[in-house]
């Protein structure tokens, strides 16, 4: 079965409103791709204007973070159902910056997936090991915990509709992107435990990015992979560079 590719990008901390407003509006016509889902995951503050500049086009907006509350007192938080009423349907869930500067952990991350699946979110789940993991051998396993953590009480139907991104920690703005054949091998084995715990359709349906210095120069290739259905790309997605990035195949 083919999977549609998702190219998403990842704003992180950057771009004010009007800001957005331009790049959607600069972006807009440089990644017209029918063969692809566009989804530009931005700041809470930029959702609806960039909603609002997006409309008319295949840019789907999505947020970067969701709170597993549904209201309440939780300063600073966004809930869901905020998310919803703006019209957005995707949303990054632990990131891996979100787990080193804002405390979040394997369980915190389930408990937002789960919420996500609640209110008809799909949730970009990320996972991904350290430098030191890599070298020391132990990143498939490191990973295959953190998936299966994530996907705690989700139901096969809910799970072929999510969105995992393999981001290996230090490939992260770093420049240095994995190879092909090393996001791959991590790539593949995330499909080969969601058919363990699920089963072989689940596993075919679900979609699994790329994501770790994603640029207009390596995105073919690695999009090129049989168990790699996209990225999420942070740096180059602030540029007209994420037209071509999208673009790949053309
Ligand atoms: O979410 C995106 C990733 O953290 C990748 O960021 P990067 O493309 O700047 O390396």
């Amino acid at each position: 079965m083919a999977r549609k590719k998702i190219i998403a990008g990842n704003w992180k901390m950057n771009k004010t409103p009007s800001e957005a407003v331009a790049l959607v509006n600069e972006l807009k016509p440089l990644v017209a791709n029918e063969d692809v889902d566009v989804v530009f995951c931005v700041p809470a503050i930029d959702i609806i204007p960039a909603m609002e500049a997006a409309k008319g086009s295949n840019i789907n907006i999505g947020a970067e973070n969701m709170y597993f509350e549904e209201s309440g007192a939780y300063t600073g938080e966004i809930a869901p159902n905020m998310l919803t009423d703006a019209g957005v349907k995707y949303v990054v869930i632990g990131h891996s910056e979100r787990r080193e500067y804002f405390a979040e952990t394997d369980e915190t991350v389930n408990k937002k997936v789960l919420k996500a699946f609640e209110h008809g979110i799909t949730p970009i789940i990320c996972c991904g090991e350290s430098l030191t993991q890599r070298k020391q051998g132990i990143y498939i396993d490191w990973i295959r915990m953190q998936i299966k953590i994530a996907f705690q009480n989700v139901t096969a139907d809910q799970a072929k509709g999510a969105v995992i991104a393999y981001e290996p920690i230090w490939a992260i703005g770093t420049g240095e992107t994995a190879t092909s054949d090393q996001a791959e091998e991590v790539c593949a084995a995330i499909r080969a435990c969601i058919k363990e715990v699920y089963d072989e359709a689940t596993a075919e349906a679900i979609r699994i990015q790329y994501g770790g210095s994603v640029n207009a120069g390596n995105a073919a290739e690695l999009f090129s992979k049989p168990d790699i259905d996209g990225g999420l790309v942070g740096g180059a997605s602030l540029k007209a560079d994420f037209g071509k990035i999208v673009c790949y195949n053309k």
